[in-house]
């Protein structure tokens, strides 16, 4: 399976509180999945998939010196068995597969989770997912939550391909399914409630967040993002994570 990293060769596993979305603030360990299908200008972890000699644009880039991180240094190749030791080990039983997109290597994550809960049925099987994928297979059968991050236009994906009606209606069909939407600007609203309604998310399953990779970003879009869910039975998850320690690495 192909990893995020740390640092060169150490893969991005770290134990950490949740920071956002219906299971925030509790203890988890954390695994970060290489490579996304989608390219969001504002990504926090562009590391995953900004590689030199693609022409991806990013909020990080400069004028004419676009960030570029090199895809060997960036990324690490971990087996099925290897992976699935290292999380066996560990006392925490809440597992969040995150990256990148992990649904990239669904097949692989399948195997690892029926690994996991052949050792212990305790095992609880997070996923962040952008809601582009279906999941199939052991994947779906096994996962036991699904936190489906489908980006709006500020994200600068086309809209073809970040949004796949067919899958975001899998995930609202799914009680195991909820939504997490960042949000940047009031005007984001009105697409946030055609979202919602068109892919048929039930409001109670849909949790705003504000998009910001500090405090005082996230802080200054608090007020009216909370007022806005009050008015439409959204819930508002902030990002823990963010205000405990930074925008940083294996946090
Ligand atoms: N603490 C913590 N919580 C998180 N929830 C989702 C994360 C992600 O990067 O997908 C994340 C993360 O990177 N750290
Ligand atoms: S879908 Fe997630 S990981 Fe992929 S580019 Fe967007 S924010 Fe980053
Ligand atoms: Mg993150």
């Amino acid at each position: 399976m192909r990893l995020a990293v740390t640092e060169p060769g150490v893969p991005e596993i770290f134990h950490s509180l949740q920071g956002e979305g219906i299971s925030a603030g509790k203890p988890s360990v954390f695994v970060r999945f290489s490579q996304c299908n989608l390219h969001c200008v504002w990504c926090d972890t562009a590391y995953t998939w900004n590689f030199q000699g693609t022409e991806f644009i990013h909020r990080d880039d400069a004028p004419g010196a676009p960030r570029k991180f090199d895809r060997a240094a960036e990324t690490v190749d971990v087996s099925v068995e290897t992976l699935a030791a290292r999380l066996i080990e560990q006392s925490c039983r809440r597992i969040i597969f995150t990256g990148g997109e992990p649904l990239l290597q669904q097949r692989d994550l399948g195997v690892l989770i029926q690994q996991l809960k052949a050792t212990d049925p305790d095992f609880y099987i997070e996923i962040e997912t952008n809601g582009s994928i279906k999941p199939a297979g052991l994947a779906a059968e096994l996962i036991d939550q699904f936190n489906v991050s489908p980006k709006l236009a500020h994200s600068g994906n086309a809209a073809a391909i970040r949004l796949k009606p067919d899958v975001l209606a899998f995930y609202a069909a799914d009680p195991r399914a909820n939504f997490k939407i960042v949000v940047a600007e009031p005007s984001d609203l009105e697409e946030v409630h055609e979202l919602v309604s068109s892919s048929g998310m039930p409001p109670a399953r849909v949790w705003l967040m504000p998009e910001g990779r500090t405090p005082q970003e996230l802080r200054s879009r608090e007020r009216w993002l909370a007022e806005a869910c009050l008015r439409a039975g959204y819930n508002f998850t902030d990002r823990l994570h963010i205000h405990l320690y930074g925008d940083t690495r294996g946090t």
